[in-house]
């Protein structure tokens, strides 16, 4: 069985990319296959991982120009799928009936080869994160500890629901993953019932384990290295572990 695992949040800057990255190479090193999935056109996390070698895009096989595998880099520690800037123009391209379901159908003959696919989405809630959710079994929430940042959680709900009514009934919200977490900043009890409160208004939980911040991070992503491989003992390698044990048991795939 595969799971797909969708990272969203319609606001820049929560960490996204960063756990999508981890989320995909700690899957990796706790023997899972995984592929990871750049859908973002800011293409942050292709810069980190992706050596752009690939006969065709992601672009092209949703635009139905060619086939996905063309797109797939092969590696050791997990496949990847580059994003590529045409991306932003997919609004555009994708205006026929069925457009929430490309990637879905793009993903349909490939996933049988992994246990786990991570997405990692764009800041927005536009057609990209909806093809995002409708191929997902599981959407990721990461979230900074902030008031903003949590109403912007809850603004997702509509969106979220849209696509459970329309396109994905088995969509799942598996958690709020509170990252860059300042272990100064005590997370006072009204922020604390404000998270909660969000969380039960979609149906989930937050995660028990925080991502506490850690200049290891900006470091391992400019050096293009996964946060394990670069630092292994660091703050942030120490809690995405963590993070991606509870994935693994919140997945009921755990072994
Ligand atoms: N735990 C952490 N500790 C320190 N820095 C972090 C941590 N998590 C993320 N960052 C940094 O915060 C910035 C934003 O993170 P990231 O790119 O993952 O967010 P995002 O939600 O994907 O943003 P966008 O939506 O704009 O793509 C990056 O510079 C990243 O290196």
């Amino acid at each position: 069985m595969s799971a797909v695992i969708s990272i969203i949040n319609q606001k820049g800057g929560v960490g996204k990319s960063t756990t999508a990255q981890a989320l995909a190479a700690g899957l990796s090193l706790k023997g899972k296959s995984t592929l990871l999935i750049d859908l973002d056109p800011q293409g942050n996390t292709t810069y980190t991982r992706s050596t752009r070698g690939t006969r065709s895009t992601l672009y092209d096989a949703l635009t139905k120009k060619s086939d996905i595998s063309g797109a797939i880099e092969k590696s050791d520690s997990g496949d990847m799928i580059a994003s590529s800037s045409d991306l932003s123009r997919l609004d555009i391209e994708l205006s026929s009936t069925g457009k929430e379901y490309r990637l879905k159908e793009v993903l349909e003959p490939i996933k049988g080869q992994y246990d786990f696919i991570v997405i990692d989405t764009p800041p927005a809630l536009g057609i990209i994160t909806v093809n995002a959710l409708t191929a997902s079994d599981f959407a990721v929430i990461p979230a900074i500890a902030e008031i903003y940042s949590i109403q912007g959680v809850g603004q997702l709900y509509s969106t979220i629901k849209a696509v459970r009514d329309y396109c994905n009934p088995n969509l799942k919200i598996q958690g709020i993953l509170l990252t860059r977490h300042n272990e100064r900043t005590i997370l006072n009890r009204d922020m604390r019932e404000i998270i909660e409160d969000t969380a039960s208004q979609l149906g989930t939980s937050i995660y028990n384990t925080f991502i506490r911040e850690g200049i290891a991070i900006r470091e391992s992503q400019a050096k293009k290295q996964d946060i394990f491989s670069y630092a292994p003992k660091s703050n942030p390698a120490l809690d995405y572990l963590d993070f991606v044990d509870e994935v693994l048991e919140r997945s009921n795939l755990y072994e």
